[in-house]
């Protein structure tokens, strides 16, 4: 493996107190190494976004240890100047970009404002920089003088991934970010998500449900259930040959040609 750059311990999660405690992560251990791409899975609740939200400092651990490059991120950062470093090195792109993106600014500004945060760039070189990123993404001007609310929901997932880009992090996180979209827009940005991460040597980790986008854009996978890590290993082989009895009905799950049904056991099967 590549040198890591995020490293989780026995990571866990506890929300509520006394009997209303309840574990949504459970002693997640996982390595990330650099330039990898590693899918997290698992059924709805199973402790994906929570895992996620610790690593960029949303939620507190309750227990366990977060390293990012060789550094203890598990208590939050208490200066200014360890927060911006932390927000540039781990970026996160969610399903629903319209949430998180700023309906009176252009998409220009948008990005223009993380360049300037990070970077501290003159005006030139801020849009020299704003410039590049929409190539990479493959955004028009006329695009990047528009309002999040003139754009289609791939190319709003677009600009979501530049501004994450925009930040030059060594990890992107991304929690069900194609999920909402239809299924040629989805393939072309997984294959932007491809090219960015063959060519800057970023790092993804990529949570989703969806099996068929761990197949094409992760080298290795980790399957969750109730908080706990059932399976991990290479992507294909976990996806070829599940040993966990979780994955294989996960997998067994997913519609395709000649898929019966009938045949997925029960829930209660795999207790
Ligand atoms: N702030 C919170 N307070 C209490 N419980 C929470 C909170 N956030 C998450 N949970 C619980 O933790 C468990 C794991 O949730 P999480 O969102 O991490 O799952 P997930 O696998 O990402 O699911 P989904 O795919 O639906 O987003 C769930 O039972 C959820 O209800």
């Amino acid at each position: 493996m590549s040198e890591p750059i995020v490293e989780l311990s026995a990571l866990t999660k506890v929300f509520g107190r006394g009997r209303h405690a309840a574990t949504a992560v459970d002693g997640v251990s996982l390595t990330l190494g650099r330039g990898e791409s590693l899918g997290i899975v698992g059924e709805s609740g199973s402790g994906k976004s929570t895992t996620a939200k610790m690593v960029i400092g949303l939620e507190r651990p309750s227990a366990g240890r977060i390293v990012v490059e060789g550094h203890d991120w598990t208590r939050p950062a208490r200066r200014v100047a360890e927060r911006r470093r932390r927000g540039r090195t781990v970026q996160i792109v969610f399903q629903d970009p319209y949430t998180s993106l700023d309906r009176r600014q252009t998409v220009a500004d948008c990005l223009a404002e993380v360049v300037r945060l990070h970077f501290g760039s003159t005006r030139a070189e801020t849009a020299r920089r704003v410039g590049e990123l929409a190539d990479l993404v493959g955004l028009d001007a006329r695009q990047l003088a528009a309002r999040p609310r003139a754009l289609s929901g791939g190319q709003r997932q677009r600009v979501a991934i530049a501004r994450a880009l925009a930040a030059e992090p060594g990890v992107v996180i991304l929690d069900e970010a194609v999920s909402a979209l239809d299924m040629s827009i989805q393939a072309q940005i997984l294959n932007l998500l491809d090219d960015i991460r063959r060519d800057s040597g970023v790092s993804y980790l990529f949570i989703t449900h969806d099996l068929a986008v761990v197949r094409q854009v992760t080298d290795s996978v980790i399957v969750m259930r109730h908080g706990r890590i059932v399976e991990q290993g290479a992507t294909a082989a976990v996806l070829d040959a599940p040993r966990d009895p979780y994955t294989r009905l996960l997998r067994d799950s997913v519609p395709r040609p000649g898929w019966d049904p009938s045949a997925v056991p029960a829930r209660g099967g795999t207790q």
